[in-house]
């Protein structure tokens, strides 16, 4: 079995189950997601995606070759991009800018996946980072397919849903991909745990993201 088949097998494969069962899920598809929750969800995902590309860049500085080097950097200034592009677009259609991005702040489960991708891609090995960033850009995908199928009656979340089930997107998370079976080549036993460890986290956040959306979560005090 390749290392990311074995990752997918134990950390994401019922969590995904999940997140295509979640109503943030559903209600983008059936068009019953309130605007509310989905304006959160940019708004949060702005947050994200800023600390995202910063903690792609340490994974670029740990790639073992230069064509990962490249690889790791190019998504790096991608999420940025989408971030300004896409973002921006979505924001204007929401009647927001950019202003309420900040004033919004990061709320509480974007914080604690933000701290632990990067915390991971600071301290951890090459392979570690990439198990931890791997959730990402697969389960959008994967996510991104499914919601292709079914698309939307609402245009601001049709708009959405082409930009992850784009065949140019499948190309991104194929290259991922492969550089993560070529690592399940070279880790040890203790390395191969943590990285299970990291990938099995970052996929439960990726649930919890959507899921703090759809409940809208504010910090509890202050
Ligand atoms: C919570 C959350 N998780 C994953 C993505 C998807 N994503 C963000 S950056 C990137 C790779 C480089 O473009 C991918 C796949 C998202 N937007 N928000």
């Amino acid at each position: 079995m390749t290392f990311s088949a074995e990752l997918w097998e134990r950390g994401a494969a019922k969590v995904y189950e999940e997140i295509l069962r979640h109503p943030f899920i559903t209600g983008l598809t059936d068009g019953t997601l309130e605007h509310s929750a989905f304006r959160y969800f940019i708004i949060q995902d702005s947050h994200y995606l800023r600390a995202y590309s910063r903690a792609l860049t340490l994974v670029a500085a740990r790639a073992t070759s230069e064509d990962d080097v490249r690889l790791f950097a190019t998504h790096a200034a991608e999420a940025i991009a989408v971030e300004q592009g896409l973002h921006s677009e979505l924001l204007g259609s929401l009647g927001l800018e950019s202003a309420d991005v900040d004033a919004a702040g990061s709320r509480p489960t974007t914080t604690a996946y933000m701290s632990y991708l990067t915390a991971v891609c600071a301290t951890g090995t090459y392979a570690e980072a990439v198990a931890a960033v791997l959730p990402c850009y697969w389960i959008y995908r994967d996510v991104g397919r499914e919601l292709l199928k079914r698309s939307s009656p609402d245009p601001i979340y049709a708009q959405w849903i082409s930009t992850y089930g784009s065949e140019e997107f499948d190309a991104v998370v194929e290259s991922v991909l492969a550089v993560t079976d070529r690592l399940g080549d070279e880790v040890g036993p203790g390395e191969r745990e943590r990285c299970h460890r990291h990938f099995s986290t970052t996929t439960r956040y990726e649930w919890m993201f959507w899921d703090a959306a759809y409940r809208e979560l504010d910090w509890p005090v202050g």
